[in-house]
């Protein structure tokens, strides 16, 4: 039986560049969707279209030169923004404008200071002339995650009506748990009349570090788009990230009824962009993308690779766009992974008595040496 397919959207450019510093100019921006094209990535949203003069052309530029994407600008729930949207979206093979409004309680009283009706009046009128200017519309409730279930079918039952095509159920401030936030999708596909002819999205934060668990329980319960990031870049502990998302769809197929249409190749290569032109380091033990997430110093998991890469590995370094997966010899390792190192740096131990004393001679160093090079190896090799 065929799979229902998984749409990944993509907002590094715009979730991603709201994290304090990590600001793009629309050279940085097209570089990068650029990447993310090759990837194969089915939505860029590539910025925020009325929040400058250069986001505007930053979206322009990336609309007028990705043909393989969508295109997407995010904006209010307010006639300019939407207007705006649409002019930088007007040079996109296909374009999308994603219009969103708070539905929480809190957020409608404090922040919008609106009626929950005014909410919806407001939501309708701008998903109609969205579609005025546009025909792929998206909408998000805002804050959905600590937003009233039956005003969420309400408003979300209308938008769909006024020609949204896709629904985004975002956790706004990484409030949920998996369990919550996947019945939350479900209940909200279950309930709303019209929800078959939307595409259900989910949009989660890692405040708590949950984002990619909620979306992947969201995905188990009908979303059927994901909204991520690379290197789990966005607004304060960032957005679900997009390469573990996709590799625990890859890695488990047999959990999941979806599949992706990404080249997981790609995914350090843009992983390493991303970082150098935000100037954010990604950590070493970052899932997928850390210089540590195929590497093994301890000499038990060494040996268990070296004999069966499976035995301590779910993935292929190779698949996501690694080189290889690396052996690092230190204070952690074993004979075993010594000997594969040193034959591969053209050394053979004529008996076990050599490779013995050599080992002895580097477990010393290794416990005054942090790194350990292969010319001290070499070196310990020569003595
Ligand atoms: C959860 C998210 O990530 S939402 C996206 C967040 N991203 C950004 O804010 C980045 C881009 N933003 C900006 O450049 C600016 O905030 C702008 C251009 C959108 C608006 O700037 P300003 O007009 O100066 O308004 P300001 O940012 O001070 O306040 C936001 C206003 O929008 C209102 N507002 C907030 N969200 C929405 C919405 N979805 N729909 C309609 N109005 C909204 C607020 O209530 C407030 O209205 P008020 O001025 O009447 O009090
Ligand atoms: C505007 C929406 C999609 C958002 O970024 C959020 O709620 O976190």
């Amino acid at each position: 039986m065929s799979k229902d397919k998984l749409v990944i959207f993509d907002t590094t450019l715009r979730d991603g560049e709201q994290s304090p510093g990590a600001s793009m100019d629309k050279e940085e921006k097209l570089e990068i969707a650029q990447q993310l094209e090759k990837m194969r990535v089915d939505v860029i949203e590539a910025g925020f279209a009325v929040a400058s003069p250069g986001d505007f052309e930053a979206v322009k530029l990336v609309a007028d030169n990705i043909k393989d994407s969508t295109i997407c600008s995010l904006s209010r729930a307010v006639a300019k923004d939407i207007e705006v949207a649409g002019d930088a979206l007007k040079g996109a093979n296909s374009g999308r404008i994603h219009t969103f409004i708070a539905t929480s309680p809190l957020h409608m009283k404090y922040k919008l200071q609106m009626q929950p009706d005014e909410v919806i009046e407001q939501a309708v009128k701008s998903v109609s002339l969205a579609r005025s200017l546009c025909d792929d519309v998206e909408f998000s409730c805002e804050d959905a995650g600590r937003s009233e279930l039956d005003f969420m079918c309400r408003i979300i039952e209308q938008v769909i009506d006024a020609g949204a095509r896709t629904i985004n159920i975002p956790d706004t401030v990484g409030y949920n748990l998996p369990e919550q936030y996947a019945n939350t999708i479900q209940q909200l596909i279950e309930r709303i009349p019209n929800s078959d002819k939307a595409i259900f999205s989910v949009h989660c934060h890692n405040d708590l570090g949950l984002a990619v668990a909620n979306s992947l329980a969201a995905v188990q319960k009908g979303a059927r788009q994901v909204e991520c990031t690379i290197n789990g870049l966005g607004e304060r502990a960032g957005n679900a990230s997009l390469e573990e998302v996709v590799m625990a769809i890859k890695t488990r197929p047999d959990f999941f009824d979806v599949e992706v249409d990404i080249d997981t190749r790609h995914i350090v290569p843009t992983s390493q962009l991303v970082s150098k032109v935000t100037g954010f380091p990604v950590q070493p033990n970052k899932a997928i993308v850390g210089d540590n997430a195929f590497a093994h110093e301890s000499g038990i998991h060494q040996d268990g690779v070296l004999k069966h890469r499976e035995t301590y590995e779910i993935m292929k370094a190779e698949d996501v766009g690694w080189a290889n997966n690396r052996m690092v010899l230190g204070k952690h390792s074993g004979r075993n992974a010594f000997k594969s190192h040193l034959a591969e740096l053209g050394v053979q131990f004529e008996n076990n008595e050599d490779l013995k004393e050599a080992f002895v001679a580097f477990k010393k160093l290794a416990d005054e040496k942090h790194d350990i090079l292969d010319e001290d190896l070499l070196k310990i090799v020569n003595r």
